[in-house]
């Protein structure tokens, strides 16, 4: 299958709070690298979920893909074509194909448009003309499992469920190759959670349209990602095949968040592995391997040397950032781990 998005060596920095006084100073680095070099693929029809603390950098990835935020350096290239460095108007055809969901259900939908107007904004705004809005309206909630009266309801009628229903509704408007899952689960009960994943997976297999979910609910990816990548301080630390990262871990980051994991099964044995101490400021990143001030298996030479890419070896797209990655289990011990 061919990428139909391609993210290489994204780098994104903001300017902080204290960097007039830092710069006067000279007391601190002004800046903070909030995405430092990272680089993914998402191919047509696929999910990956990008995972990873409050703060990891995910949303600034997937900000800065729409457009919303620049990129200090590389590429993005969506079904071939580069979209940094084109103009506004030219990237406009490209972001049509793909739609942004975003974490708050109902603050992310303007509260004085009836949610019929709400699903028609996203053609109203890129030109594409609807000659029947009340039509229109109805085919995209009818696609999310919505009765056709929901299109005179205001955002603050809907419960936290029919919300997320309008907004996927909403993404699909444009019929989309890509939609950008923020949080999707955030602030609902689990019943309701598992309905708008199953939705999200059903309108995937029907359209063939990729997703890339950001969420630090590990359950969602279980559930919804082919493949997933763990941030840590603004890098991906590990990607590859989820069910492959679940049952292999390589990297003792990944290693601790899936232990870590409220598991569904009552008979799992849960071997919890605690991360000591704060995640650190990307102010203040420490030396060599980020994650070493944290890491039980952490050796001399990580607190000196970044380290590079590794593979596994039976499966190049299983990468990891580590010196002592976890050792691969065979098969027919795995039974045997503790
Ligand atoms: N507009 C901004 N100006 C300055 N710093 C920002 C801005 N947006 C994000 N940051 C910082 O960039 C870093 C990454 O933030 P980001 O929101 O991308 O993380 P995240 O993993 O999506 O977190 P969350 O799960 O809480 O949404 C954080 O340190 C954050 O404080």
């Amino acid at each position: 299958m061919s990428a139909l998005l391609n993210v290489q060596d994204l780098r994104v920095r903001f300017r902080t709070m204290g960097s007039l006084k830092a710069l006067t100073t000279g007391t601190a680095d002004p800046f903070i690298d909030a995405v430092c070099g990272v680089s993914f693929e998402i191919r047509k029809g696929e999910t990956l979920a990008l995972v990873g603390e409050s703060g990891s950098g995910k949303s600034t990835i997937a900000r800065t893909i729409i457009g919303l935020q620049p990129a200090v350096s590389g590429g993005i290239r969506f079904d071939g074509e580069e979209l940094i460095g084109l103009k506004a108007a030219e990237r406009k055809s490209y972001l049509r194909r793909m739609t942004m969901m975003f974490q708050d259900p109902v603050g992310s939908l303007s509260p004085r448009l009836t949610v019929q107007s709400l699903l028609i904004e996203p053609s109203r705004i890129h030109g594409v003309s609807t000659r029947d809005r009340g039509a229109e309206a109805e085919r995209l909630l009818r696609m999310v499992g919505l009765p056709a009266d929901f299109g005179r309801r205001y955002p603050h009628q809907l419960s936290g469920g029919q919300a997320r229903r309008v907004g996927v509704a909403r993404a699909l408007a444009l019929n989309p190759d890509l939609i950008i899952a923020d949080e999707p689960t955030a602030g609902l009960d689990v019943s309701v959670q598992g309905e708008v994943l199953n939705l999200l997976a059903r309108l995937q297999d029907e359209l063939g349209i990729a997703i890339l979910i950001i969420t630090h609910n590990l359950n969602v990816v279980r559930h919804m990602a082919d493949r997933m990548a763990i941030m840590y301080l603004g890098r991906i630390v590990e990607i590859g095949s989820t069910q492959d990262i679940f049952d292999q871990p390589r990297h003792p980051y990944t290693q601790a968040l899936i232990s870590a994991n409220p598991v569904p099964d009552p008979d799992a044995v849960l071997n919890r592995i605690e991360i000591k101490g704060e995640v650190p400021s990307m102010l203040r990143r420490p030396s060599g391997c980020e994650f070493h001030t944290r890491c039980q298996y952490a050796q001399d030479i990580c607190s000196r040397v970044f380290p590079r890419d590794a593979d596994s070896s039976d499966d190049p797209a299983h990468s990891f950032k580590c010196h002592f990655p976890l050792k691969r289990i065979s098969a027919d011990k795995m039974e045997d781990r503790p």
